[in-house]
């Protein structure tokens, strides 16, 4: 049978993974800050006030002060490859993709900013991808950040006539494979520093207190990581949330008050990691290296440590492939 000429050309079935991260401004300065924060902060998962209250308080409050803000601290952290949070998810993706072959595309993409999800995903259809794998790259389930992904390339799917088949990664918040690789990154991070620590941190980026008791999972994943690391680890574990924003009442403990809370304790050298996050980026590398890192020295503590995230590892590539191969069984021939 001979198609007609205006009949889409059909390309050899292949399967995607679409690692999905949350989201950077593409420059350190204030008005692509500016940019970012309008889109992500007019999401009504990560802000659950109505519109008609919550729109004018971003564009006439926030929007206006933030920015610059922001973009002083995002230049603490920026290098020559740009965001931390976008290059080491693309470090990730790369690692990905030369760890699972030719018979998968590995592509990246952010829920807000550059590389969209809408973007990636036309890129991978038109590659010939046919069955896509999403992946929000965040161990604790959360509306405001697995949610959301999910919400986008659903969003760009309904623009397709011809979709491809799509599976979702679920949270991997107490997967074994997930606490030996906190465990590995952990522990070789704590044997290069000069000093031994009395305890460990684990900080999470919080969340309004009310999120947790409208039924949104990721207070309590977070919860059993940290149990399921004390379990793992042979240091005392305390846990924090971090990066609270705006006016209501947020998860607690508070990560600097902890920090506080440790001194007066007699805790003088510290570790701290934050496990709910996958590479590092703005909220690990400015509020807790540097600015928790001050709190805690001015109140008395001698040595502090910040530990990467898992970041593109072989650690954390050990991990997708195993959390990744297990979801696309049926879909390639990859252990699960
Ligand atoms: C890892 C999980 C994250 C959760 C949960 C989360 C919830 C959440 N965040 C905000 C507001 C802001 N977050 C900002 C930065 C930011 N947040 C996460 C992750 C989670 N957020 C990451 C990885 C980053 C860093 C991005 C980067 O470019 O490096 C910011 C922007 C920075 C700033 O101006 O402070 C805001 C704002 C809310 C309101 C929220 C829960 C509802
Ligand atoms: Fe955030
Ligand atoms: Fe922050």
């Amino acid at each position: 049978m001979t198609l007609p000429p205006d009949h889409p050309a059909i390309p050899a079935p292949r399967v995607g993974v679409l690692l999905i991260n949350l989201g950077t401004p593409d420059a350190p300065d204030a008005k692509s800050v500016r940019r970012y924060l309008a889109e992500f902060l007019s999401d009504r998962r990560v802000v659950e006030i109505p519109p008609l209250l919550w729109q004018p308080i971003l564009r006439g409050i926030i929007l206006t002060t933030r920015p610059k803000k922001s973009a002083h601290a995002y230049s603490q952290v920026w290098t020559d490859r740009g965001s931390p949070l976008a290059f080491h998810t693309r470090d990730t993706a790369h690692a990905m993709q030369a760890a699972m072959g030719d018979g998968v595309t590995v592509d990246w993409a952010m829920r807000y900013g550059n590389p969209s999800i809408a973007s990636r995903l036309a890129a991978m259809k038109a590659a010939g991808c046919d069955r896509i794998l999403l992946a929000p790259l965040y161990p604790q389930y959360s509306g405001a950040t697995t949610a959301t992904a999910n919400d986008a390339a659903f969003a760009a799917l309904k623009a397709m006539r011809w979709q491809p088949a799509i599976r979702t990664l679920p949270p991997y918040h107490d997967d074994p494979a997930y606490i030996a690789a906190l465990k590995v990154s952990i522990e070789a991070s704590i044997a290069t520093l000069d000093f031994t620590p009395d305890a460990l941190l684990a900080s999470f980026h919080g969340m309004p207190d009310r999120t947790l008791h409208l039924g949104d999972p990721y207070h309590c994943q977070s919860v059993k990581t940290v149990r399921l690391l004390r379990d793992a680890l042979s240091l005392p574990v305390h846990m924090s949330f971090q990066s609270r924003f705006g006016r209501a009442k947020w998860l607690e403990p508070e990560t600097e008050a902890t920090l506080a809370k440790l001194v007066q304790q007699g805790v003088r050298n510290i570790a701290v990691a934050t496990p709910g996050f996958s590479a590092d980026c703005l909220e690990t590398l400015e509020e807790i290296a540097l600015r928790a890192k001050e709190v805690f020295l001015s109140k008395g503590g001698e040595n502090f440590a910040y530990l990467p995230c898992l970041n593109a590892s072989s650690a954390a590539i050990t991990l997708y492939q195993r959390l990744l191969g297990r979801e696309l069984s049926g879909w390639i021939n990859q252990p699960g």
